[in-house]
C-alpha cells in the first residue's frame, strides 16, 4: 500500500487556515496556496538521492553533493492544480510541467479527462501530481491511470486537503503512488464535497462559480 502523509508542519496548517477561511479572496488565496505547495515540496523532497560531484572552489577542488538520479516533473490536475505549480517551480525551477485536464461531473462525481500533454521522457522522471482537493479520489485515480498508460513509473500526489474516502481509493488502485497532505478532513458531504474542506479550489482559484 502506498504511504499516505499529512505535512502538518505549522506554518502548514497556519496557512491552510487562511485559504479554509470563507473570507479569503482570490489573490490570497492564490497566494497561500502556492507558498502551501512550496513548503510540502520542500518535505516531499528530503528523500531525493545525493550523488558525489568534483567541483572547483575558488579555493581549489572539493567534492561535493547534487541531486542523483532521476529527475523530476510537476503534473497539475487542471484547473486546480494550477494553483500549486509555482510553488514547487520557486524550489524546483528546472522541473518540467505536464498538464493533465479532469474535471469532475458534478451530478455523479464520476471523472472526465479532456487535456493531455506531457514532456516526453516521464518514464524517466520522479512526477509530482498536483491537485489541492483529494475527495472521492476520482480524478487523481483517473490521472494516474492516464500517467502510467504514457509510461510514467514513479509518482507521488501532493493534495492540500484530502478526504479518507479518496486516500483509500488511491490506495486501493495505485499502491505504488505516495499521497501528501497538508490536511486529512473528517468526510465527504452528499454532493462530494471535502467538509470542512475549502469549498471548490478551482472557483476559488479563479474566481469563477
Ligand atoms: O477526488 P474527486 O472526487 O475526483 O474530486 C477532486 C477533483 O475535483 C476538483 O476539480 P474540479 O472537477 O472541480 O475541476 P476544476 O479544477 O476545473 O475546478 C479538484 O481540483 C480535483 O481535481
Ligand atoms: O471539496 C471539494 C471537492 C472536490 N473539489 C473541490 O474543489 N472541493
Ligand atoms: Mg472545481
Amino acid at each position: 500500500m502506498g504511504k499516505f502523509t499529512v505535512l502538518n508542519h505549522p506554518l502548514i496548517q497556519h496557512k491552510l487556515t487562511i485559504i479554509r477561511d470563507k473570507s479569503t479572496g482570490t489573490k490570497v488565496f492564490r497566494e497561500v496556496a502556492n507558498e502551501i505547495a512550496e513548503l510540502m515540496v520542500y518535505e516531499i523532497t528530503r528523500d531525493l538521492p545525493l550523488t558525489d560531484v568534483e567541483i572547483e572552489t575558488p579555493m581549489g577542488k572539493t567534492v561535493q553533493k547534487q541531486l542523483a538520479g532521476k529527475k523530476l516533473a510537476v503534473v497539475p490536475i487542471l484547473r486546480a492544480g494550477l494553483g500549486m505549480v509555482d510553488g514547487v517551480l520557486e524550489l524546483i525551477p528546472a522541473a518540467k510541467v505536464g498538464h493533465i485536464g479532469m474535471y469532475r461531473d458534478e451530478k455523479t462525481l464520476e471523472p472526465h479527462e479532456y487535456f493531455v500533454k506531457m514532456p516526453p521522457d516521464i518514464d524517466q522522471r520522479i512526477l509530482f501530481i498536483v491537485d489541492p482537493m483529494l475527495a472521492t479520489g476520482g480524478s487523481a485515480n483517473m490521472a494516474i491511470e492516464a500517467l502510467k498508460a504514457r509510461g510514467a513509473k514513479s509518482m507521488r500526489l501532493v493534495v492540500l486537503v484530502a478526504a479518507p474516502e479518496g486516500v483509500k481509493a488511491v490506495q486501493d488502485a495505485h499502491p505504488d503512488v505516495d499521497i501528501y497532505a497538508a490536511a486529512l478532513d473528517e468526510k465527504l458531504t452528499e454532493t462530494g464535497y471535502i467538509t470542512p474542506g475549502l469549498g471548490d479550489a478551482g472557483d476559488r482559484l479563479f474566481g469563477t462559480k
